[in-house]
């Protein structure tokens, strides 16, 4: 062991990577990399990188004040004057002119001549991203639960989002606030529906189950796309009711089925051959997602297919939306983890699935798919 290596720490002395380490940290190295033409333009790079990585909670601060004084949406309607969207917002002029610099610096506005701005490309796809603002605005949650990162990871902090969301904590809430929270999983749900539906085929199936359903976007969702096929809605007592209006404005009221309950409690009700499970994995410990798995096992018939739809962690290679962003909320949240394509396969497995695929996510940072199927006897 090195002299500076802890107890129960590898030495990597000799090897070469704790050695190239510490050669690219000195001083030294750093000042002739970044003179040599060779390597001058990737430790330009580097640097720059290095420096996004530390800057990033302004960034994102800059895009929060941007949607919530709604300068994003009074572009969407043409370029102003940066007095005018100060008077707007109700900010001092000169602060104003910060935050809208910010914005052009992060490719979210453009700044016209001296004193006007416009909204970007980016800027206006982004207020066209179905439930990002309300996601970006409820982010404030999130940031508060980070601000002590060190207490956050050894676990010493009572998060606030874990209250955000109190059904996974056994559905304690009433009718007004499940309305709140299934809100803003419904206004994110398009998106998710798309990828989902473009990476599974649900032809083959007769009757899809959405179990913790919500209100029901992902199923009015998947109604539109297959015309013929019927749908059960499966969530708590408290949440499942707000799908009825839902699947009435779609004209999709006579081949729904809404059923109260709990998975945790109880078994699912047998019927469908095909059963998704949407955003609903990654809420959940271990132990909870082995029963609810072995529960849709024995809900399904012989060739039922399950479908597994969430963000997911990248596994073997960690990815910046899964691994960065994803697992701490679901840390944050206290209930649950992000799981990897992989351990969730792993766990169908275990409840007896068979045939498991994980199908190439469209867009990881919206959703990745596993499908299943329940094997014959
Ligand atoms: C993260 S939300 C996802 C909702 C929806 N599938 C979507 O993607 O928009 C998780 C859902 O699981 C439901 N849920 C949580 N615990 C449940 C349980 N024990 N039984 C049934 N549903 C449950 C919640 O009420 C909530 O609607």
């Amino acid at each position: 062991m090195s002299d500076s290596a802890l107890p129960g720490e590898i030495s990597a002395r000799p090897a070469g990577s704790a050695w190239l380490a510490r050669l690219v940290a000195s001083r030294g190295f750093q000042t002739w990399a970044a003179r040599f033409p060779l390597t001058r333009r990737l430790v330009r790079r580097e640097g720059e990188a290095m420096f996004d990585l530390l800057a990033g909670f302004c960034h994102s601060q800059v895009l929060s004040a941007l949607v919530q004084l709604g300068t994003l949406d009074r572009l969407m309607q043409g370029p102003l004057s940066a007095d005018a969207l100060a008077l707007h917002a109700r900010v001092p002029p000169e602060r104003m002119q910060v935050l809208l610099r910010a914005g052009v610096a992060l490719g979210l506005l453009r700044q016209r001549r001296a004193e006007r701005f416009a909204i970007s490309r980016t800027g206006a796809a982004l207020t066209g991203v179905p439930g990002l603002p309300q996601m970006i605005a409820h982010h404030d949650v999130l940031y508060r639960d980070l601000a002590d990162p060190v207490a956050f990871f050894r676990g010493e902090v009572e998060t606030e989002l874990a209250d955000f969301w109190p059904y996974v904590f056994g559905g304690e809430m009433d009718g007004a606030q499940a309305q709140t929270y299934s809100q803003l999983m419904a206004d994110s749900q398009r998106l998710v529906a798309e990828d989902t539906l473009a990476t599974v085929d649900l032809s083959n199936v007769q009757h899809l189950m959405d179990v913790g359903g919500g209100s029901g976007a992902f199923l009015a969702e998947v109604g539109v796309a297959y015309p013929a096929l019927r749908l059960t809605l499966f969530d708590l007592p408290q949440v499942a009711p707000q799908a009825e209006a839902r699947f009435a404005r779609a004209g999709m009221a006579e081949r729904t089925e809404i059923v109260g309950g709990s998975f945790r409690e109880a078994a699912l009700p047998e019927g469908a051959d095909g059963i998704s499970l949407i955003r609903v994995l990654y809420d959940h410990s271990d132990e909870t997602v082995k029963t609810l798995l072995a529960r849709v096992f024995a809900a399904l018939p012989e060739g039922g297919r399950l479908i597994i739809s969430e963000p997911m962690t990248g596994g073997a290679r960690p990815s910046r939306a899964g691994d960065g962003y994803f697992a701490l909320y679901t840390m944050a949240m206290r209930t649950g983890r992000a799981r990897s394509a992989h351990e969730i396969a792993a766990l169908c497995e275990v409840a007896g699935f068979a045939d498991v695929q994980t199908p190439r996510a469209r867009r990881p940072f919206v959703t990745s798919c596993v499908v299943a199927t329940k094997p014959s006897a």
